[in-house]
């Protein structure tokens, strides 16, 4: 088993509780180093993992993690559901995508609140899909957090999660490690009220299970037809399952 690693390395405060202050910290500067860091594919990747849920036409999706709503935006033009509902453990991240979905005007299809993957306020099957993305690396009890997500789907329902992982292949393994280690962090040091962010960053993805260990949880956590894609050489793989 991995160890935790935590945004703050405080002992005396839950993971749960530094991810929640953590992503208060840094939501007003988010989506700006978001899509700076990754020179924009993140958009892309983004794109790819949705498109995972087209055959399927869902009409009720959970997006798991929502922050400032980017995947759901997405998701929304893409899928054209009926409704997307986004939780999120911060309300700094949750204040942004409130900010964006009045200003798109899209309140009556996009809602979001409060909510903790690992205690989902929604009964069982309710759900057609339920999306995740950068947001699993985060959660306190990664089983606990997929566990609820199947409890919330609908039996046939879809789950797309969307995580960096680790490329294995010389050289794109020694670039991404150099830019993820050494780069990244001096971008976020720059921009962001929040330097540890951005070195939590990398530790949380070396530290975090990827491809088959991925999948194996997933499989714990009463997933089906489990699938793992990995995109550009491994930076980022989505996984799938059904419920
Ligand atoms: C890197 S952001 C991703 C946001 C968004 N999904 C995106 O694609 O831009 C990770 C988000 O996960 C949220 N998060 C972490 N643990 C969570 C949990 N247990 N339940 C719900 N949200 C959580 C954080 O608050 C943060 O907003």
């Amino acid at each position: 088993m991995s160890k935790t690693v935590t945004p703050y390395q405080n002992e005396q405060v839950t993971k749960k509780e530094q991810v929640a202050d953590m992503f208060n910290n840094i939501s007003k500067t988010y989506d700006f180093l978001n899509h700076f860091m990754s020179l924009g594919i993140d958009i892309i990747w983004r794109k790819k993992a949705i498109n995972e849920l087209k055959i399927d036409k869902p009409q009720l999706i959970l997006d798991v993690a929502t922050g400032t709503g980017d995947f759901a935006f997405e998701a929304l033009k893409i899928l054209k559901p009926r409704k997307i509902i986004g939780v999120d453990i911060s309300q700094g991240m949750l204040n942004i995508a409130e900010q964006k979905i009045e200003k798109r005007g899209l309140g009556d299809r996009f809602e979001v609140k409060l909510g903790d993957s690992e205690k989902l306020p929604f009964s069982d099957d309710e759900f057609d899909a339920v999306t995740v993305a950068y947001g699993v690396r985060n959660f306190e009890d990664l089983q606990k957090g997929l566990t609820d997500i199947n409890r919330v789907l609908k039996p046939g329902g879809k789950a797309v999660v969307l995580e960096f992982s680790k490329p294995k292949g010389f050289p794109i393994k020694q670039l991404y490690s150099f830019y993820f280690n050494y780069i990244t962090p001096g971008i976020g040091k720059l921009f962001s009220k929040d330097s540890r962010a951005y070195t939590y960053l990398p530790e949380s993805v070396a530290a975090f299970p990827d491809g088959e260990a991925f999948i194996n949880v997933m499989k714990a956590a009463g997933f089906k037809n489990t699938k793992i894609r990995p995109l550009a050489f491994g930076i980022c793989s989505i996984y799938t399952g059904v419920k």
